[in-house]
């Protein structure tokens, strides 16, 4: 149990209709009691109830009218005694509320620090405390769905569970370090194995899902490319739904990229719009920007690549994509306004950012090419994320190496040291770890007051 009381504004600053401030620790009570006035003090008030309150400073002078929400503690968000009062959402009086709290005696909270509670007294476990920044971040229906099942808890379950498949092993194993006489018998090194194996099944399929968390949190990077001058940056103006991009009849507008998320069909998309690529230039800049469009195409999960569609195939210089990045290509025949010559393939999509025809078709492709052959196939909707793949990618090598041991008689001793390790790791997945920064690096990540 934490010994001070934290306080901080949990809603965004600006103004707005209400605003909400947040107490948590042992004199949570306390301190509402003292800057907050209404029928009872906050220490006498129904938990979980809403009570008109005023707020006043120090010499009674009042700041606000609002509501207060006390919690017992164990019963609240963090675990300790909450005391929540919902005001006015002006930034001066809010800001004025907020130092009257702290005048009474708290401590301002560091970003994440009351989810940080939350997971130190035993509220959730890691996996969960890290959804719910996912699902404040979230930026499309999917990666919304995917915070959700982590929060319920889905991944946290998942790696205790390996952990009760992987326990008994160890314990099997280390009897056998106490009797150094006997050998593990082929019959309990059989089901010895079998347990390993579904333990590897299982963390490989979580580990499948680490590129789907990825671009669940930071967007599918989709890289606009061709020649320049084909319509681009109208393309990603198009998508936005707002002019972001410059757009202009002269070649060559568009020098460094310009990046922008939007959603399609549920897939949180981040935008690439680049400099136009043509085969020679004599300008210095654009080259540098033609080098960065290259750069964007390496590390695309998807490309759209634009191409005017009133100018005949052989008329065109198609993007030389890297290997292997052919089916990650959409051909959008743009212009399509001004007529489409002869000769482009019928499963490109015909479209016009003049016009505005043709969007719906590409949002369809790109529903079409991400969801049923690309990175967010798995009807899974868990998706781990960096740290959680680390920490499986550990446990999968651990219990190869440990099924290696086995299978070559080795000593349970060295059998025994991995299986530990992968024990180790899949408890750092729901953050049974005796590492405070490993804890600080996640929390220092969050917003103020959540
Ligand atoms: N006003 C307000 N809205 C909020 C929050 C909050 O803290 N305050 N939340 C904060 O992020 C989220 C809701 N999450 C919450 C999770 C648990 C408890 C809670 O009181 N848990 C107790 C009691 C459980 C119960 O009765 O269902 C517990 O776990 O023991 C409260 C909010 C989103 N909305
Ligand atoms: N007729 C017609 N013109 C278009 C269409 N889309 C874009 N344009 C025009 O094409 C010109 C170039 O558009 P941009 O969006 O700036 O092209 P870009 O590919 O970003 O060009 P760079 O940044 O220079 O590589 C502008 O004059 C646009 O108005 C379209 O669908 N039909
Ligand atoms: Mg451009």
């Amino acid at each position: 149990m934490m010994h001070d009381t934290i306080a901080a504004i949990s809603t965004a600053l600006g103004e707005a209709a209400l605003a909400v401030l947040r107490i948590s620790g042992p004199e949570a009570l306390k301190v509402a009691a003292k800057v907050f006035a209404g029928r009872a003090p906050a220490t006498e008030l129904t938990p979980r109830m809403a009570h008109r309150a005023s707020a006043k400073t120090a010499d009674g002078i009042t700041l606000d009218d609002g509501l207060l929400i006390c919690f017992r503690g164990p019963a609240s968000y963090t675990g300790e005694d909450v005391v929540e009062y919902h005001g006015h959402g002006g930034l001066l009086v809010t800001q004025k509320v907020y130092e009257a709290v702290l005048a009474a005696g708290v401590r301002a909270a560091g970003p994440g620090e009351f989810t940080q509670r939350a997971f130190l007294n035993g509220k959730m476990d890691l996996t969960q405390a890290e959804a719910v920044m996912d699902l404040i971040q979230a930026q499309s229906t999917l990666a919304l769905r995917a915070a959700h099942e982590q929060l319920g808890g889905a991944i946290g379950k998942e790696a205790l569970a390996l952990k009760e498949v992987l326990i008994p092993v160890l314990a099997h194993v280390e009897a056998y370090i106490d009797f150094p006489e006997e050998d593990i018998s082929p019959d309990t090194g059989a089901a010895l194995i079998a347990r390993m194996d579904e333990v590897l099944i299982r963390a490989r399929r979580l580990i499948d899902t680490g590129e789907q968390g990825r671009i669940l949190r930071h967007g599918a990077r989709t890289v606009i490319c061709g020649e320049p001058n084909v319509g681009k940056s109208s393309l990603l103006n198009v998508l936005l739904g707002f002019e972001r991009a410059i757009v202009s009849p002269t070649a060559g507008t568009t020098r460094d990229t310009i990046e922008e998320v939007i959603q399609v069909h549920g897939i949180p998309l981040r935008l690439v719009d680049t400099a136009g690529l043509r085969e020679h230039s004599s300008d210095g800049i654009e080259k540098v920007g033609m080098e960065r469009t290259r750069r964007e195409l390496e590390r695309a999960d998807l490309i759209l690549e634009v191409v005017d569609a009133s100018l005949p195939p052989a008329q065109t210089h198609r993007v030389e994509l890297p290997e292997g990045a052919e089916k990650r290509r959409i051909l959008l025949l743009n212009k399509a306004d001004l007529g489409v010559a002869p000769g482009w393939p019928g499963e490109a999509v015909r479209l016009s950012c003049e016009a505005g025809t043709g969007v719906e078709a590409l949002r369809e492709a790109i529903r079409e090419l991400v969801l049923h052959s690309g990175p967010l196939m798995s009807e899974h909707p868990v998706a781990i994320n960096s740290r959680h793949q680390v920490c499986f990618e550990r446990v999968a090598a651990h219990i190869t190496a440990a099924k290696a041991a086995l299978n070559a008689g080795q000593a349970p001793e060295y059998i025994a040291l991995d299986l530990r390790e992968g024990l180790q790791a899949l408890g750092e997945v729901v953050g049974v770890v005796d590492v405070e920064e490993v804890l600080d690096v996640i929390f220092s990540s969050f917003c103020i007051g959540k």
